[in-house]
């Protein structure tokens, strides 16, 4: 029997349930535990403004240290860049649409929003490079779980909200993408639509079960978008994006540091790289990032 930890959210399902189905038709016996953990709290909160990290995965590593469960299933952007050493990824499966979506049920793209339009995202990768293209916009606070945001936009509080176009696909609530952003204007998070199943390190039959789900360039891609991101210290709260694309002639990076304000934003790209190994593309970037000025830029959003 192989036990898995997960959140309690409907995407956290979702994804368990996704991991559940392959495992089962690979011949394994498998039962999801839910666990709540720190930011599933601070979500049913007022004051849910301060991002702790790994305050989506710090009670299923727990369970995952002490046993209780055999491995857990992340959205890998939710997972901090720094694992402590007793666990491991055992799988990265292939990854879904990484983009970020416009949402809104009145209006047909980002740019067709009116002057001073509200859109709802508490999100400051999203804030700032979209206030870049748009200063005049109005951006709101908007937290909870996506049905939830939902339900606030279509109740009106907004006229659009921007949520990672892979959640939504994965709970059917694509009906109001009226836009899937390109990376060049609105740079993905680190890891943004791929899944990470964490296990304890040293579980090898565990490792061995689970390598059949590891999809190869999906692998590289996040590892070298998490290597940069670490390289630069940001944790999901940051204002950097970054965004690796698997071609058939090799990979591509693309970073971006952004202040809040809009100001300033850095860009850099490599393209389609096939000599370079993932730690190293993203430690380019990021090298690349800071010659530019990014260290100001990210001491100034701490
Ligand atoms: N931070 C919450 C979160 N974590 C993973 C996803 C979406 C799925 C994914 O990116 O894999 C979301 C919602 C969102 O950002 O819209």
């Amino acid at each position: 029997m192989i036990r898995i930890g997960s959140r309690g959210s409907q995407l956290a399902l979702w994804q368990a349930n996704h991991i559940a189905d392959a495992l089962r038709g690979a011949g394994h016996e498998v039962a999801i535990e839910i666990i709540r953990t720190t930011g599933d709290r601070m979500q049913a909160t007022a004051f849910a403004n301060v991002g702790t990290k790994g305050m989506f995965t710090k009670e299923i590593e727990e369970a995952l240290a002490d046993g209780r469960i055999d491995l857990a299933v992340h959205s890998l952007k939710d997972l901090p860049t720094e694992l402590d050493p007793q666990f491991t990824i055992a799988a990265i499966p292939q990854r879904v649409d990484p983009r970020d979506a416009f949402v809104s049920p009145k209006y047909e793209a980002f740019p067709a929003l009116p002057h001073g339009g509200r859109v709802g995202t508490s999100s400051l990768r999203r804030q700032s490079q979209l206030r870049h293209h748009r200063p005049d916009l109005e951006f709101v606070e908007f937290r909870g779980n996506v049905d939830t945001r939902l339900r606030k936009l279509g109740e009106g509080e907004v006229d659009a909200i921007i949520l990672a176009a892979a959640g939504l696909e994965r709970l059917g609530r694509t009906e109001w993408i009226r836009e899937r952003f390109s990376p060049m204007t609105l740079c993905p998070a680190a890891g943004q639509g791929a899944l990470a199943i964490e296990t304890r390190a040293a579980d090898v039959a565990m490792l061995e079960s689970l390598a059949f789900l590891d999809h190869a360039s999906s692998r590289y891609a996040v590892t070298a978008e998490r290597t940069a991101l670490a390289a630069l210290g940001g944790g999901c709260q940051v204002p950097i994006g970054i965004y690796c694309e698997a071609f058939p002639q090799g990979y591509s990076i693309t970073g971006v540091v952004a202040v809040p304000d809009g100001e300033l934003i850095l860009l850099d790209v490599y393209d389609r790289q096939r000599e370079k190994s993932a730690t190293e593309l993203g430690l380019q970037l990021a090298a690349q990032l800071l010659e530019q000025g990014a260290g100001d830029i990210l001491k100034a959003a701490r």
